[in-house]
């Protein structure tokens, strides 16, 4: 099932700076992980903002919802979620 995924990163301004070094390295490195695998299919940095629109794969809501609560992010985040679901007008034959 694909998913649409907005993420907004509120970190604090008051926070370490190597502390917000450290979960973003760890963020990047479980983001590329899922985008090796196939399950996070597509990155998008919403231009001016700390914010970007992803496109997940995953197998149903629990497992969606696995991968972002495993965002080290997530703690910072606020999430909207759109289910996705194969227009009738569409040409690709690899969206499902
Ligand atoms: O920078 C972001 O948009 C937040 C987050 C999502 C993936 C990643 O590497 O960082």
């Amino acid at each position: 099932m694909l998913y649409h995924v907005k993420m907004k990163v509120n970190l604090p301004a008051d926070m370490d700076p190597e502390r917000a070094a450290e979960i973003k390295a760890r963020e990047k490195a479980y983001s590329q992980d899922l985008q090796k695998q196939g399950i996070w299919r597509h990155i998008w940095r919403i231009a001016g903002l700390y914010e970007n629109i992803s496109i997940l794969d995953c197998r149903d809501h629990a497992h969606l919802h696995e991968v972002l609560m495993g965002l080290p992010l997530y703690p910072w985040m606020e999430m909207e979620i759109m289910p996705l679901c194969r227009h009738p007008s569409s040409v690709r034959e690899g969206d499902q």
